[in-house]
């Protein structure tokens, strides 16, 4: 089986849909974000402010080096599929789902947000503009799930029926 990956923009509910969907598939959840902050005993924010997004970067790049092969549901950071190494990895741990809905519910969800460095001081325009040049890193390689409308436990069970 491998791992089952939750990819997706900033704010699409991997992290929340991925626990759910750890319960229900009885398998162990791992949110690369918290094992980096774990690891460094410091949140993403902090990583961002004390090292800079690019050292974030080759963090997060070992992390997903280092991600055990035995079933496990993974859920990464928004920004874990930008390098074609990072997709490449996991592809061969696993199976990567593109969790997507409406970037107006995204932003509706972010719009308060202060936890997410990349989001800050930025318009709707301009995280509209990240969200896009990102969209064919989402798809590489993925099953799309539509996660308009649906709760968590929806998107879990959207999941487990693709499997
Ligand atoms: N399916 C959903 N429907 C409504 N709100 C959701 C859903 N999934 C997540 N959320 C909310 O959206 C925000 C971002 O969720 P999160 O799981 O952290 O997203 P991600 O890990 O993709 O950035 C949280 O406030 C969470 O409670
Ligand atoms: O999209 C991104 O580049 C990022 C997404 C965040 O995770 P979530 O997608 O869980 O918010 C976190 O890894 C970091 O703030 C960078
Ligand atoms: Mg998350």
């Amino acid at each position: 089986m491998g791992l089952v990956i939750l990819t997706g923009f900033m704010g699409a509910g991997k992290t929340t849909a991925g626990m759910e969907l750890g319960k229900k598939l009885n398998l162990p959840v791992y949110d690369t974000d918290q094992l980096l902050e774990k690891k460094y005993r410091m949140s993403v924010k902090e990583m961002f402010a004390a090292y800079g997004e690019e050292k974030f970067r080759e963090f997060e790049t070992e992390m997903l080096q280092h991600l055990s092969e035995a079933p496990a549901v993974v859920t990464t950071g928004g920004g874990a599929v930008l390098k074609e190494e990072n997709r490449h990895v996991l592809k061969t741990k696993g199976q990567i789902f593109f969790l997507y809905c409406d970037f107006d519910v995204l932003y509706d969800r972010l719009k308060e947000d202060t936890a997410r460095p990349l989001l800050k001081e930025k318009s709707k325009d301009q995280i509209e503009k990240l969200y896009e040049s990102r969209l064919s890193c989402y798809l590489d390689g993925s099953v799309k799930i539509n996660t308009t409308g649906k709760t968590p436990h929806d998107i879990a069970d959207d999941i487990i029926s693709r499997l």
